[in-house]
């Protein structure tokens, strides 16, 4: 349950100078984490509050997942989505750069093969996307050594990021989630923010969104989604508000509904 003090920080946004822009992670933050990726689900009731919200503000969904599959776990039509971590956006901003799709469909497969190659487990994951790969072990904590070996060398132009029980192979572009969000920022203009994620990516979500602060004065809300030891301390360590599971994110989201007035 939220404390009076998240409720009144909330409440403090929803009266801030707008426009606001929400910009929110996917996985752990809206979608709880279940053990097969393709199971992943937003509930019903934080889509409905997504779409109440879009009414008032700005709202972005900016995920690792592929833009296609976000667009399928966030069917809310005023929802913009970033996907990729970064790399694909559902709408034009030279800020996100372009990729050589053909090179890097060639690249990842090469990756995949090495991986196959080297850990020839049924536990281990493989998650083909838009633009990257993902090796999942959540179902085999133990395949991360020989896992990490197996990538220990990439082709050029690729590199690795980590996640919750997973390892990403994905092109070495100047993007991210926190410069996707910056554009977002100037996109909309915003002049108040609330920022919510659980992953080692949104820790650059959290910095982009300070740093907006500081240059431009932006009313910033951080809330960092925790629970266990998965959650990187740098998400806590930059949060203004903690919850504890994407539940007590759907509170937060409904509270900042209700105080929009919708
Ligand atoms: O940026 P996000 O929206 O947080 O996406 C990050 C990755 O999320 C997914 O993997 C994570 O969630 C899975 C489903 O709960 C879980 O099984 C896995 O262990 C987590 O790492 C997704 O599959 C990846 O593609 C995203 O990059």
């Amino acid at each position: 349950m939220l404390t009076i003090e998240a409720i009144e920080r909330i409440k403090a946004l929803a009266a801030a100078r707008g426009p606001l822009l929400v910009a929110s992670d996917l996985d752990g933050t809206l979608a709880p984490i279940v053990a097969n990726a393709s199971e992943a689900r937003v509930p019903p009731g934080t889509l409905a509050v997504l779409d109440r919200i879009a009414q008032k503000a700005k709202v972005a969904v900016i995920t690792g997942r592929d833009l296609n599959t976000a667009r399928r776990m966030v069917p809310v039509e005023g929802v913009d989505v970033v996907g990729s971590h970064g790399l694909e956006a559902s709408f034009d901003d030279p800020l996100i750069p372009g990729v050589n799709r053909v090179a890097l469909s060639a690249a990842l497969e090469q990756v995949e093969q090495q991986v196959i190659t080297a850990v020839p487990s049924s536990f281990l994951h493989i998650e083909r996307k838009a633009v990257s790969t993902a090796f999942h072990f959540r179902k085999a904590p133990d395949l991360e050594g020989p896992l990490r070996r197996a990538l220990a060398t990439l082709p050029e132009g690729l590199r690795l990021r980590e996640g919750k029980m997973v390892l990403e192979v994905l092109p070495n572009a100047n993007a991210g989630k926190g410069v996707a969000l910056t554009a977002l920022i100037r996109r909309y203009r915003a002049k108040s923010l609330l920022v919510l994620g659980d992953d080692a990516t949104d820790v650059a979500m959290f910095e982009s969104a300070l740093e907006a602060s500081r240059k431009d004065g932006l009313h910033v809300l951080l809330v960092g989604v925790a629970g266990g030891r998965e959650t990187p301390p740098r998400i806590v360590e930059l949060a203004d508000l903690v919850v504890n599971s994407p539940a007590e994110a759907l509170e937060a989201l409904e509270t900042l509904a209700r105080a929009l007035g919708v």
